[in-house]
């Protein structure tokens, strides 16, 4: 058995019966690394030396044990900014940026709990994206399946995962980009209630969706990492005060009785039968555990990802606009005059995805346009979080598939971007809700590709999402397949 194969509270076991170190730890991700990133290509940065030092401290001065994370390996996406450690969120606008000021607040408190970073991992632009292809240094493989793509934006973090690079990492997710790819590559990841986790230090897309969260094998790891890094913080003035249970508690209980609501609009076309049946029988099997399920409509989802590209657009071109060459980001060396210097700046050092958005957002935003697009689209969004708050007066939780297909193969839909923005339709309703939810492993297709199931729970209800979420995963084996990549795990 992999070291990896082990959870978070094992490993940490492990290391305070000194039957491991931290420098055993830090060295099994890098050798992993070694074996297996060359076709995974999750990782953009490492932080090599840097952490073997640290492991090395840690192993030398065990005053440290107690610390929550104490010794384990993380990594961490590339749109969160990490003191001294390169951080480029995937952009050639970014390369140069070697040697951040300062770290995100949960990078803080990872720090605080003394994890280990191991490096830093590739997504899409700006998190721009469903499949990595949007990536502008390399595009991140699937480890089921290096033909088919890992899911983005948070690709690199779920695919090292899954590879057994690092036992867990941390995503965000702006319309599905934690739990789309988590999905794509077996892997458990949670996107949070909004405002669970400090977004400052997170490189800004759309900041009244995006939320970090965390990327694990197991849900009680998933658990544990949040616990970790949620709260709230006075430099995120959206993050809430609202206090932070302990998660992996919530674990102990179990679903008899639980009220399921299973929305019509999620098993719906466009969704594949294998999809369906995954969820269908998932569905059973809650059944057979005690909880109960019924029918219900979202009857706004349909419009959930329009509004999406509208709102999201519309804040990116406002938060992308410090990325000028002057504030931040390279400047090009092909300017006269300082207009030039601006507009080839952001032209030389944008990929096309994040040029289409910064357009759309403009426009949605231009006077004459307000109304009609940004405007309407506000409004669309409250009703569509209305549909969720109404459904979760009734019910415990919201259950359906993570993504209507398995991963689809590299080169699929990156030519079409209405298809690959179709692709989030069951994750992006949840940002605009700001509700929490989690995928976890409900299957595998028959082409050998992970199946993921969504479980949706009630603003700052994250405590029955991972317990519905955790029974599912006892009662069933998915979360223990494994990858064969490499050949280095069972
Ligand atoms: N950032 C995300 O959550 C991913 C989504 N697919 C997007 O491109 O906007």
């Amino acid at each position: 058995m992999a070291l990896f194969d082990y959870t978070l509270r094992e490993l940490q076991e492990k290391l305070h019966s000194k039957e491991i170190t931290v420098t055993d730890l830090v060295d099994e991700s890098y050798q992993r690394i070694e074996e297996v990133d060359h076709a995974v290509k999750a990782f953009l940065t490492l932080n090599k030396e840097a952490a073997q030092n640290q492991a090395a401290e840690l192993d030398a001065d065990r005053g440290n044990d107690a610390a929550k994370l104490f010794g384990l390996p993380i990594g961490v996406k590339d749109n969160i900014v990490t003191k001294g450690l390169r951080t480029t969120a995937a952009s050639q606008l970014l390369r140069n940026l070697e040697d951040p000021l300062y770290d995100a607040t949960v990078v803080q408190k990872l720090n605080e709990a003394k994890s280990v970073t191991i490096g830093k991992l590739n997504m899409d632009e700006f998190a721009m994206g469903s499949s990595n292809e949007n990536s502008s240094y390399t595009a991140t493989r699937n480890p089921w399946n290096p033909d088919y793509v890992p899911g983005g934006s948070s690709g690199g973090s779920a695919a090292a995962v899954a590879a057994g690079e690092v036992p867990f990492s941390l995503g965000s997710d702006t319309g599905g980009s934690i739990r789309q790819p988590a999905a794509f590559c077996g892997v458990v990841g949670l996107k949070p209630t909004y405002g669970r986790v400090s977004r400052f230090g997170l490189i800004a897309f759309a900041s009244s969706l995006d939320q970090i969260g965390p990327i694990t094998r197991t849900v009680e790891d998933n658990a544990f990492l949040l616990e970790n890094i949620a709260g709230h913080d006075k430099m995120d003035s959206t993050s809430a005060n609202v206090e932070v249970p302990s998660y992996t508690d919530a674990l102990t209980g179990d679903v008899k009785g639980l009220k399921i609501a299973v929305p019509k609009e999620y098993l719906g076309e466009g969704v594949t039968p294998e999809v369906k049946e995954a969820v269908q029988a998932a569905l059973k099997k809650y059944e057979e555990l005690g909880a109960t399920w019924e029918e219900v409509s979202l009857p706004h989802s349909k419009y959930a990802v329009a509004t999406y590209y509208l709102l999201s657009s519309s804040e990116a071109s406002a938060n992308l606009a410090r990325f000028d060459g002057v504030r931040y980001g390279v400047r090009t060396d092909n300017a006269d005059t300082m207009l030039d210097m601006f507009k080839n700046s952001r032209s030389e050092g944008f990929g096309n995805e994040v040029k289409r958005r910064i357009m759309l957002g403009t426009f949605a935003l231009s006077s004459g346009y307000y109304d009609a697009y940004y405007k309407k689209a506000q409004q669309v969004r409250t009703l569509i979080k209305n549909d969720f708050e109404k459904v979760l007066e009734d019910y415990d939780v919201i259950i359906g598939p993570t993504t209507p297909t398995p991963a689809f193969k590299v080169g699929e839909k990156i030519d079409d971007p209405l298809t690959m923005y179709a692709n989030d339709i069951l994750t992006i309703p949840v940002n605009l809700a700001g509700v929490p939810g989690i995928s976890v492993p409900c299957g595998l297709s028959s082409d050998g590709l992970p199946i993921g199931l969504q479980i949706i729970g009630k603003h700052f209800d994250e405590s029955t999402v991972y317990r519905t979420a955790h029974a599912f995963e006892q009662a069933t084996d998915f979360h223990k397949q494994r990858p064969s990549l490499g050949g280095a795990q069972s």
